[in-house]
């Protein structure tokens, strides 16, 4: 399904340091959506090379261009949960892997597991919230297509993204979000098999929900293109005569309450987590928190405004 030129010229291209694309890929603050997407695939393989996981895994580009190339295909193009989701959740995954320190918390075959699924996790989403099928499993195939690499391996990779990937469904976030609070409180234990499953739950939660960590232009675009795609959801439910919940209904979403709601019980939390047990993390959570502030600061304009509508898609600053 992918192009063998593709494959050839992914295949013998070097790869570039990530500092190469950008000074500040390494940084928090850097919002990989300015990398151009046709430098996304580059991307990947950068992120593959410095992690280190080219050799460790013994990958050959021939079968890691066919990978990447295989799993971007696999995404279609609904407004947000499209490839530059699945490029962006991964990016932020390198961040974390590197600021954090992550390889003292976790294995290699865990570190690798969760950025595989980075890529994979919405892998043929419709832009429904109820469409997802895992098809990580044929694209990975791709990846260990090559001789020599070891089976169990592949196995266990498997198995590790199956509950990686079911991690990013906010209902099971939401189901162990009180174990999540009582590893923070008590201090991550990498002994114990419950810590390090819920740690690479949160880990995926942390990295699907990135945009929210970026600076406010970056965030604002994003709440633009989620709308987008829960709006056009909810005129699909208003078509089938169903009345779509206020998040999915473009005539009575509130966006900057909604987001503002989001922010707080959803992703702030999840950062301050984050924050509990690796300190590099704080620096993300008050991005959230600023961004939560900016939701306010318009909510607020637009309530002084005479005739504001909290509907409309364009807010001014
Ligand atoms: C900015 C932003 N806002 C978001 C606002 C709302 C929701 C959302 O799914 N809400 C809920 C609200 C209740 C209880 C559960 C199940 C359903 C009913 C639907 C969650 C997601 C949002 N989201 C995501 C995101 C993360 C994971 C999967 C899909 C998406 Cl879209 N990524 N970024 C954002
Ligand atoms: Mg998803
Ligand atoms: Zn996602």
């Amino acid at each position: 399904k992918v192009s063998p030129d593709d494959v050839q010229s992914l295949s013998q291209c070097d790869i570039p340091h990530p500092r190469m694309l950008d000074a500040d890929f390494i940084q928090f603050s850097y919002a990989p959506r300015s990398l151009h997407e046709d430098k996304t695939l580059l991307g990947c393989l950068s992120m593959f090379e410095d992690l280190n996981f080219i050799s460790r895994w013994r990958i050959r580009r021939d079968s890691l261009a066919r990978f990447v190339l295989m799993v971007k295909k696999g995404y279609r193009n609904p407004p947000y949960h499209n490839w530059m989701h699945a490029y962006t959740v991964a990016q932020f995954c390198y961040q974390l892997i590197k600021n954090l320190k992550l390889e003292e918390s976790l294995d290699d075959i865990e570190l690798f597991a969760l950025f595989v699924s980075c890529l994979c996790h919405d892998i043929d989403h419709r832009g429904t919230n109820n469409s997802f099928q895992n098809a990580s499993k044929s694209v990975l195939a791709a990846l260990y297509s090559s001789e020599g690499s070891v089976l169990e391996d592949y196995q266990q990779v498997l198995d590790l993204m199956r509950d990686i990937v079911l991690a990013t469904d906010l209902a099971h976030h939401f189901k162990i979000l009180k174990q999540l609070r009582e590893m923070a409180e008590r201090g991550y234990d990498k002994s114990s098999l419950k810590d390090r499953k819920n740690l690479l739950c949160l880990l995926m939660t942390s990295c699907d929900l990135s945009d929210q960590t970026r600076p406010w232009d970056n965030t604002k675009k994003v709440a633009a293109l989620i709308y987008k795609e829960f709006f056009s959801q909810g005129d699909m439910e208003k078509s089938k005569g169903l009345q779509p919940i206020d998040m999915m209904d473009r005539e009575r979403a509130q966006i900057p309450a909604l987001q503002i709601g989001f922010l707080d019980h959803v992703a702030l939390p999840v950062y301050k987590l984050l924050g509990m047990m690796f300190e590099p993390a704080h620096e993300v959570a008050d991005r959230v928190n600023d961004n939560k502030n900016h939701w306010e600061k318009i909510s607020n304009l637009i309530k002084l405004k005479r005739g504001g509508s909290q509907v409309r898609m364009t807010f001014e600053e």
